[in-house]
C-alpha cells in the first residue's frame, strides 16, 4: 500500500524538488499539496509542473485533509507557517514530516507532548542531507576532546532564519557533550555589534547569507597548537531528497515526536 503524501509550500525550492521526488516514488502517492493562496486547482496548472501533476492544491489543512486522507504531511514552508500546520496535522492524525527550520524550544515542546498524546509519529529534521548529519555527529564527537568551537553557517540569501537550523542543532548536539564555556578572551569587547556572532551556551555561531550559496557548515574546533575543521556542502537541494523520503517511510512507523535525524538513522 502506498503511502499518502501532502506537501506544505509546493512552489518553494525545496517543495518543487520534494512534489517531484513523492511523484517518483513507487511506494509513495503524492495526493495534494497545501498553499497559502488560491494559484490553481492542481499543480498541472502551475508552468513549473508536467502537465501529468493532477494533484489538487487546498489552502485549507482541514479540507485538504477531510477530501484527500494524508497519512503524512511535509511541510517545506517558512518559520511564520509551520508551527501552525505541524499541530493542524497533528491535531487531524496527519504525521508531520517537517523540514522548515525556526522553531523555537517552546514550539518544539508543545509539539513534542501533542505527538505524544496522540501517539502519532512526527519527524522535524533541520537537515534532511545525510552529509550534515555525520557532520553533526562528527562534531559532536571532536567536542567531547576540544571544547572549543565556533559554527559557520553560510547559507543563500533568501533564507529567512539566522542562525540556521542546522547550525543550531549542530551547537545544542555539542552542548550536550561540553561543560558550558565562554570562549575567548573574558574582556573581548565588540566594538561593531554582532561581531562576535550569535552566543549559545558560550558558542559562537556566524552566519552568511550569499547568492551563490545553497546550505554550507564548517565547524571549527581549536586545541593547543592545532585546528581542527569539519566542513558539509550541500550543492544542489536534490541533496536533501533522500532524507525527506526515509523520513516519509520511518515516520509512519513511529508513534512519537523525533526532533533530528541522527536520532533516527
Ligand atoms: N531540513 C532541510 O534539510 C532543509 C533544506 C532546505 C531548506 N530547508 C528549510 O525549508 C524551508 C523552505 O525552504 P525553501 O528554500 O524551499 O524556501 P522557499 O522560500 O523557496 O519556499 C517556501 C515556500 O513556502 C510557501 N509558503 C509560505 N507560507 C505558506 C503557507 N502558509 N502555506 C503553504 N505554503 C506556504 C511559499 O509560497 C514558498 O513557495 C525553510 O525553512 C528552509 O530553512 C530545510
Ligand atoms: O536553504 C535553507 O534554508 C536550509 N535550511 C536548513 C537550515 O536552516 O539548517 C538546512 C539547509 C538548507
Amino acid at each position: 500500500m502506498s503511502i499518502r503524501v501532502a506537501i506544505a509550500g509546493p512552489r518553494g525550492k525545496m517543495g518543487a524538488e520534494a512534489v517531484h521526488t513523492v511523484m517518483k516514488h513507487d511506494k509513495m502517492e503524492l495526493v495534494a499539496v497545501l498553499d497559502y493562496k488560491e494559484v490553481g486547482a492542481t499543480l498541472a496548472d502551475l508552468p513549473m509542473f508536467p502537465a501529468s501533476y493532477t494533484v489538487p492544491i487546498f489552502t485549507d489543512m482541514h479540507e485538504l485533509v477531510e477530501v484527500t486522507a494524508p497519512d503524512v504531511l511535509v511541510d517545506l514552508t517558512n518559520p511564520h507557517a509551520v508551527y501552525k500546520h505541524t499541530k493542524e496535522a497533528l491535531n487531524l492524525s496527519v504525521r508531520p514530516v517537517i523540514g522548515t527550520t525556526g522553531f523555537t524550544d517552546a514550539q518544539l515542546e508543545e509539539l513534542s507532548a501533542l505527538a505524544k498524546e496522540k501517539e502519532l509519529g512526527c519527524i522535524i529534521a533541520p537537515n534532511f542531507a545525510i552529509g550534515a548529519i555525520l557532520m553533526m555527529k562528527f562534531a559532536k564527537e571532536a567536542a567531547k576532546y576540544l571544547p572549543d568551537v565556533e559554527i559557520i553557517e553560510m547559507h543563500h540569501d533568501q533564507k529567512l532564519d539566522a542562525p540556521s537550523g542546522t547550525g543550531v542543532k549542530t551547537a545544542q548536539m555539542i552542548q550536550e557533550v561540553r561543560a558550558q564555556k565562554a570562549q575567548g578572551h573574558p574582556e573581548e569587547k565588540e566594538t561593531l555589534e554582532g561581531a562576535r556572532g550569535a552566543d549559545f551556551d558560550g558558542m559562537r555561531i556566524h552566519s552568511v547569507r550569499l547568492p551563490g550559496l545553497v546550505a554550507h557548515q564548517q565547524v571549527l574546533f581549536g586545541g593547543d597548537g592545532q585546528l581542527l575543521t569539519i566542513r558539509h556542502d550541500s550543492l544542489n537541494r536534490n541533496s536533501f531528497m533522500s532524507g525527506v523520503a526515509f523520513c516519509v517511510e520511518e515516520v509512519m512507523k513511529m508513534d512519537q515526536l523525533v526532533y533530528g535525524l541522527e536520532n533516527i538513522i
